[in-house]
């Protein structure tokens, strides 16, 4: 229906908030929230408002020093309703196995988080009509 968005972030000891620099999964959320924001803008010229989400699935863990994309669309498009879905892979790896320094680029990248949630741009608001 719409084009996509997407945004890729190295995730940082500063994510990193369980045993094992394990990241904490609200973090995809944060993620899919800037998605969401760059879909709202390109649909209503409107950064709107998220409204809620009606499944997220957790599929894989990520690590400090993962590379994450996350992608969304929109999927349907109501009065002033926006429903979404997203995916977020793991695209880069560190090596530590190999030296300190050392990262893999996935040939597959790894899904680790699914998100379908629904987003609002006030009628008033949308600019694009
Ligand atoms: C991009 C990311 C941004 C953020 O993260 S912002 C921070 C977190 N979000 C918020 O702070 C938002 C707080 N919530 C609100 O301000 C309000 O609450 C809303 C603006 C989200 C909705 O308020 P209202 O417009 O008065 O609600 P309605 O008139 O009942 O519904 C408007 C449209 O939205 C659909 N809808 C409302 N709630 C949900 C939901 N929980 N899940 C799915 N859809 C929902 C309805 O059906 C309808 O749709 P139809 O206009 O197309 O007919």
């Amino acid at each position: 229906m719409s084009e996509k968005a997407m945004i890729r972030v190295r995730m940082s000891m500063h994510d990193a908030h369980y045993g094992g620099n394990l990241v904490d999964g609200a973090r995809m959320l944060n993620l899919f929230g800037d998605v969401a924001t760059e879909l709202l803008i390109r649909q209503d010229g409107d950064e709107g408002l998220f409204a809620g989400y009606e499944s997220v699935e957790f599929l894989a863990p990520v690590y400090a020093g993962d590379y994450i994309e996350a992608v969304g669309e929109i999927t349907k498009l109501g009065n002033s309703s926006r429903k979404m879905t997203f995916e977020a892979r793991k695209v880069i790896v560190p090596r530590p196995d190999l030296n300190e320094s050392a990262c893999d680029v996935l040939e597959t990248p790894i899904v680790v988080c699914r998100a379908v949630g629904t987003c609002v741009v006030p009628k008033d608001k949308q600019r694009n009509k």
